[in-house]
């Protein structure tokens, strides 16, 4: 061995040696005095002592802050109780906040979970392990929430303590304990539980699956919504579509603001433009962007103002209502009622009523005149303006978050009673395939940001009408991006084509 490194070594132990004799010798030094002043001197004195070391410490800025504690058992009343909807909120809300790679431990558990239709779907949770804490910020505020294991015998039965707040197969039941600073239990109480609570539901909103619902009878039936559109695949103007979601996003998160001005939370849009350019893909994207579930409802199946009634009121909140190529509609119901003058006069609730579906605004129609009872009693035929009225009036006040699109080719066939101002609140135009649409759908089919045929194919789409409808169809005919691309190149060309004056053709 190098007798260099033996000298080295052996200072080195000697060093920890002395090290640990007097940290040996300052630990009894301290347990003597602390007993021998427990022994000697009067409780009196060793009060003010400690009375004045506290003083100190407040004087110098170390107080310890007060602090306040919630408790959150998973079920209330203790052992046997109701389910605390917060307990359950809670786990939500930190299994959204937990991150596994900032926690030495934490729990992970399957969670089951069913959609409006019933069907179960299985997700991974995260969970604190009892005795664990993390910290979470709000407002400045720092809320530390611990996971505490219950003495079993506080669990409740056997069956509810593996169901909630307990292992999944186990019967260990756990609490929750939030605590922060005694200063802003305020803002603990009265805006983050709250916020808690809330960003809860939404998680639950955004792991839900989404639904579609199609009317027959009084009755929805409802089937997965699967519909892969969103507004990054969607082909569109850009400033177009940025303002639809703005919009659509500050209609979310405004409840406060439509209860504050007393209006009912609900928005209408109007899309418009020819077939194939994208509307129902809107309304796909719409709703899943906001999680909301879709109801698609076909007016021809429905045969009087009150099964529209029945159905409008069945519709959950957090929905959005679609009629699709209502210019149809409105020409059905406009020509059922030709047919049936003897119902002019009893349409829609509450003495809103027209009379004349073809004058279906309600505000420029004369006041109906009183009609024969015969008349009353089979006035029920579905009407444009019992659907307006209907969704101004009593529907809108049944329910929140309601979105309502009507979908058309045709926005110059449409009743004037659709376009006053205040009923749909954004027209949207949806056109034909334009440079920036191409360049979406490049991007989305073959993750495309160029290619050699894009100055030829943009100075194209300036000159031919197509859809993205059109033009998707036919990016889809190969793998080959080269191929497909020369596919709709000739397509353009032939449109352009056949777009010329006949003399000009060659
Ligand atoms: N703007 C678009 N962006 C992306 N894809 C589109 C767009 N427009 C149409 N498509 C494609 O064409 C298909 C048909 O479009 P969609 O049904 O949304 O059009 P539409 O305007 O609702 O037609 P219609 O008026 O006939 O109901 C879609 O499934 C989609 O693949």
């Amino acid at each position: 061995m190098d007798p260099k490194r033996a000298v080295v070594g052996g200072k080195a132990v000697d060093a920890y040696r002395k090290a640990l004799a007097t940290a040996a010798s300052a630990a009894a030094y301290a347990v003597m005095a602390r007993s021998m002043a427990r022994e000697l001197l009067p409780a009196e004195l060793r009060w003010a002592a400690r009375w004045a070391a506290s003083a100190a410490r407040a004087r110098l800025g170390w107080c310890e802050r007060e602090r306040r504690t919630l408790v959150v058992r998973s079920q209330e009343g203790g052992a046997g109780g109701e389910e605390n909807l917060l307990f359950d909120a809670a786990r939500k809300y930190l299994a959204s906040r937990l991150d596994p790679r900032a926690m030495r431990r934490l729990g992970l558990t399957l969670a089951r979970a069913k959609d409006d239709a019933g069907r179960a779907s299985w997700r991974s949770l995260l969970f604190l392990e009892p005795g664990d804490s993390t910290v979470d910020a709000f407002e400045g505020v720092e809320f530390t929430w611990t996971c505490v294991e219950m003495p079993s015998s506080a669990g409740g039965t056997k069956r509810h303590k593996a169901k909630k707040g307990g292992e999944p197969g186990g019967d260990r039941v756990f609490r929750l304990e939030l605590s922060f600073d005694a200063e802003h239990t305020a803002v603990a109480v009265d805006r983050y539980v709250p916020f808690v609570m809330e960003a809860a539901e939404e998680a639950g909103r955004r792991e839900r699956a989404l639904m579609i619902c199609m009317n027959e009878g009084r009755h929805w039936y409802k089937i997965s919504h699967h519909h892969p559109a969103t507004f990054d695949t969607l082909a569109m103007d850009p400033a177009l579509k940025r303002a639809i979601v703005d919009d659509l996003d500050l209609f979310a998160g405004r409840r406060d603001h439509y209860r504050r001005i007393g209006k009912a939370w609900k928005r209408g849009y109007l899309l418009y433009g020819p077939p194939g350019t994208g509307k129902s893909s809107l309304v796909a994207a719409m709703a899943n962007r906001l999680r909301y579930n879709i109801y698609d409802l076909d007016l021809s199946h429905v045969e009087s103002n009150s099964t529209l009634q029945w159905l409008l009121v069945g519709m959950s909140n957090r929905s959005i209502l679609v009629v699709e190529d209502i210019d149809c509609c409105c020409d059905a119901m406009s020509r059922d009622d030709d047919k049936a003058p003897a119902r002019a006069g009893n349409e829609g609730r509450g003495g809103r009523d027209t009379g004349n579906v073809t004058a279906a605004s309600d505000a420029d129609a004369p006041p109906p005149r009183a009609a024969p009872a015969k008349a009353n009693s089979d006035n029920n035929q579905v009407t444009l303006s019992g659907l307006l009225n209907f969704i101004d009036g009593l529907w809108s006040t049944s329910g929140e978050e309601r979105i309502i699109v009507f979908t058309t080719n045709y926005k110059d066939r449409l009743d004037p009673a659709l376009l006053r101002p205040g009923r749909m609140d954004m027209h949207v135009y949806m056109g034909y395939c334009g440079w920036e649409a191409f360049k979406t759908l490049a991007q989305n089919y073959f993750a495309l940001g160029d290619h050699k045929l894009f100055p030829e194919m943009q100075g194209l789409l300036a000159e031919v009408e197509v859809t993205p409808a059109a033009v998707s169809e036919m990016l889809l005919r190969s793998d080959d991006a080269d191929a497909a691309l020369r596919g709709l190149k000739e397509l353009l060309e032939e449109k352009k084509l056949q777009a010329m004056p006949e003399g000009k053709q060659s």
